[in-house]
Order: structure tokens, then C-alpha cells, then sequence
């Protein structure tokens, strides 16, 4: 069995992984060593049977043991620690959530629901380091690998709607109690006979007063919504609308020729799904039905959810997809632009395919 040395595995995006690959029974295909940045020698858990020292994460001397190094821990511990670990001639397969090596000329952005062939090239080529790709990309292309796969898509702008989940596990505690504040402004006011003005008043002023808690946002999310995610570009983007059509073209291997893939990116008071609003300009006119098809037959979690409006409000929405695997895409129709122009919606949850979910998989590429 492969040694797999875990880094990370008690954060957020890294306990999704743990549960997803104990429901998958990964922990009986491999060697599990749990290693950590705070906590050496304190007891580490038992998915893997029984619990024994976490190891320091670190130490490349034991990090060098491993075969397998899976990581969740960030980028600044990426940053910190792989060129190290490299420079002693480690040649083992690195995995890994961060953004940090994501653009490495040695390095692979994993989706293998998308990118296999590239993926089994690159192992056959003897690449060692994988890399999960941001979460809109990877559920963008999850929601519209059929068309990719078909060369369909002239180009993409992607709108996104973004859960707080996305900056981290004090901001989805941070918005969930900007929400209460707000409520407890006006509980005892929300009778039907009571006027709305004087709600909307509270509650503005509320939102607007210095005593909600934004430490982790900086601004009000509830009852708001933030069109900046991540640092400034040169260009205009912010880092999160760049990556989309870097990261997208080299999980589909089209760098050469780039597909334009660029809109805004926003963050909103969702939980854990990210959601998008695609304007796509095909490479000719199709019908909708045929995009329909084209779509639904990619991978097994995409659903083509009809455009109806009963069944879009029930499936189509972060309620729905959280804490799952599915890929709902709808809306899909042609628009006023030309006939080779449509629209499309998609929700995923940010911590499953977005993050967890093609790192596991990678594993298993590697294990089975
Ligand atoms: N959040 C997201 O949506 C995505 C994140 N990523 C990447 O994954 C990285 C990790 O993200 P995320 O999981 O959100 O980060 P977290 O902040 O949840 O966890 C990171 C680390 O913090 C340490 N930690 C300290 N206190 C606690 C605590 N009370 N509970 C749990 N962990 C604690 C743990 O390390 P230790 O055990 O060593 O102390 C843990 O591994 C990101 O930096 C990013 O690079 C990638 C895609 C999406
Ligand atoms: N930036 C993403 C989450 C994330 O961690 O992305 P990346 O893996 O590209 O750093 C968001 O805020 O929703």
C-alpha cells in the first residue's frame, strides 16, 4: 500500500475530504499518516484505524517518507514547504487544493471528469504534482464539459454568484451572525399589520451601523453582496475572474488557443454553493434540445434541470445542491443576441467539486 501523508485534514475544505473518503472506503487502499502545523504529537483521528501522533508537517525528513502528500493547508504552507521537500529529490506525487502551483509548468489542474486524457498523460509523462482548480472553474466546467468536449464554445462570460464558504470558515460564521443582528432589529416587527417602511428603515440603518460584525468580510454580506473577490489584477479582473480562463484552458489543454472564459466574480450571502450565470457564444447555431443533450450526457452529476419556472426555483439553487455532488444546469435558452448565443445557470457545492472531490479522485487515480 502507498504511504499517504494528510496536511490539513481538520480544516474546512480538508474534513469534507476525510468524510468523503470514509464514505468511499479510500482509507482501506492506502497508508494513512496525519500531519499537522499546531498540534505535534497530540492524538490524530482514526479514519484509518487506530489513532496514533500527529506528525510534525514541516519536518521534510518525514514528509520524505511519504509517497503520497495530499494537502488542504493553503498556499503560504505550500509556499513554505514543497520547493524544500523537491530539493532533497523527493520524487513522490504531491496533491493539492492550494492555488500556489496551480500555473507550475510541471504541475497538472486535476478534474478528471474533464481532463482524464490529460490527467493519464501527464502520469505516463511522469508528472508528480496535481492540483485542484478553483472552485468556479472546476464547476463551471463540470456544468459545461459536454460543450467544451464537443468545441463547441466560441467563448463564456461567467457571472458568478459566490457562498461565503469560498473565503473561509470564519466568514460563513461571520454571515451567519450579521443575519441575526439584523433580525433581532426588527423580530418582534414583522406582523403582517406592521409597516414595511419602517422595517426597511431598521434594518438599512442596521446594516449601515458600525455594529455588525466584518472582520472577516470588511463590509455587511447580509443583506448585501460584494462584486470583489480576491486581490487586484493589472488588467482590470480581480484574481478570481482571471483564474477562470487561465485555469480553464489548462484543464482542458487548449492553452495554445484559449478560449476567452472572463466575467465578474461576486460574492453573495449563500452558504456553501457557488453559483454562475453563463453567457455563451457557441461556434454555430444549435438547438436547444441538442445542448441539452449535449450537456446532460457528459458526466453522471450534471442534471439539465428544463427552463420552467416551478422546477428551477425547487432544483436550481444552493438549497438544493448543498452538501451534494450534483451539477444542476438550467435557464438554458437562445438569446436576443443571434442564435448562437445562449444562457445558462449552474450551482455546486464549492467544498465537493469545488475543492475535496477531485483531489480524492486523484488519489484513487494514483492508488487503484
Ligand atoms: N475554502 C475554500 O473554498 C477552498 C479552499 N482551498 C484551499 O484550501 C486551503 C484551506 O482552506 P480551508 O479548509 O477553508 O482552511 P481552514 O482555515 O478551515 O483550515 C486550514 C488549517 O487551519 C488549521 N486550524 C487551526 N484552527 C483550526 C480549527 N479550529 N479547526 C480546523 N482547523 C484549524 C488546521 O491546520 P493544523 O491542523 O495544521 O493546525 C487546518 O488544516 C485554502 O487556503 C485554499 O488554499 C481550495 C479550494 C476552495
Ligand atoms: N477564492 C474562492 C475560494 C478559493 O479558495 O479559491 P482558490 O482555490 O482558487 O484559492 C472563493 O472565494 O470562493
Amino acid at each position: 500500500m502507498l504511504k499517504v501523508g494528510l496536511v490539513g485534514w481538520r480544516g474546512m475544505v480538508g474534513s469534507v475530504l476525510m468524510e468523503r473518503m470514509q464514505q468511499e472506503g479510500d482509507f482501506k487502499k492506502i497508508d494513512a499518516t496525519f500531519f499537522t502545523t499546531s498540534q505535534t504529537g497530540q492524538l490524530g483521528p482514526d479514519f484509518a484505524g487506530d489513532a496514533k501522533p500527529l506528525l510534525d508537517a514541516s519536518d521534510v525528513n518525514e514528509l520524505a517518507k511519504m509517497d503520497i502528500i495530499l494537502t488542504c493547508q493553503g498556499g503560504d504552507y505550500t509556499k513554505a514547504v514543497y520547493p524544500g521537500l523537491r530539493e532533497t529529490g523527493w520524487d513522490g506525487y504531491w496533491i493539492d487544493a492550494a492555488s500556489a502551483l496551480r500555473m507550475a509548468d510541471d504541475s497538472i489542474i486535476v478534474l478528471d471528469p474533464v481532463n482524464l486524457d490529460v490527467i493519464k498523460q501527464g502520469l505516463e509523462q511522469g508528472v508528480k504534482t496535481f492540483v485542484g482548480g478553483n472552485c468556479t472553474v472546476s464547476l463551471m466546467l463540470l456544468a459545461l464539459g459536454g460543450l467544451f468536449e464537443q468545441d463547441l464554445i466560441e467563448w463564456v462570460s461567467p457571472m458568478t454568484y459566490q457562498a461565503a464558504s469560498g473565503a473561509g470558515a470564519r466568514n460563513m460564521k461571520e454571515l451567519i451572525a450579521q443575519m441575526g443582528e439584523i433580525y433581532s432589529e426588527v423580530a418582534d416587527k414583522l406582523d403582517p399589520a406592521s409597516a414595511i417602511l419602517e422595517v426597511d428603515k431598521l434594518v438599512s440603518e442596521k446594516i449601515k451601523s458600525d455594529s455588525l460584525p466584518t472582520d472577516q468580510f470588511g463590509v455587511p454580506l447580509a443583506g448585501s453582496l460584494i462584486p470583489w473577490i480576491d486581490v487586484p489584477m493589472p488588467s482590470g479582473q480581480s484574481k478570481e475572474e482571471w483564474k477562470a480562463e487561465v485555469e480553464a484552458n489548462k484543464i482542458l489543454g487548449s492553452n495554445k488557443q484559449p478560449i476567452p472564459v472572463d466575467g465578474l466574480c461576486v460574492r453573495i450571502g449563500a452558504m456553501r454553493c457557488h453559483s454562475q450565470a453563463m453567457t455563451i457564444k457557441l461556434k454555430k447555431d444549435i438547438s436547444v434540445e441538442e445542448i441539452e443533450s449535449t450537456l446532460a450526457s457528459h458526466n453522471e452529476w450534471v442534471k439539465v434541470v428544463p427552463n420552467e419556472r416551478e422546477i428551477t426555483s425547487k432544483e436550481l439553487t444552493p438549497v438544493n445542491v448543498t452538501g451534494t455532488l450534483s451539477i444542476p444546469v438550467g435557464r438554458i435558452r437562445k438569446l436576443s443576441m443571434g442564435p448562437e448565443y445562449i444562457s445558462a445557470f449552474t450551482v455546486g457545492d464549492q467544498l465537493l467539486w469545488g475543492a475535496a472531490e477531485p483531489l480524492r479522485r486523484m488519489l484513487r487515480i494514483i492508488t487503484d
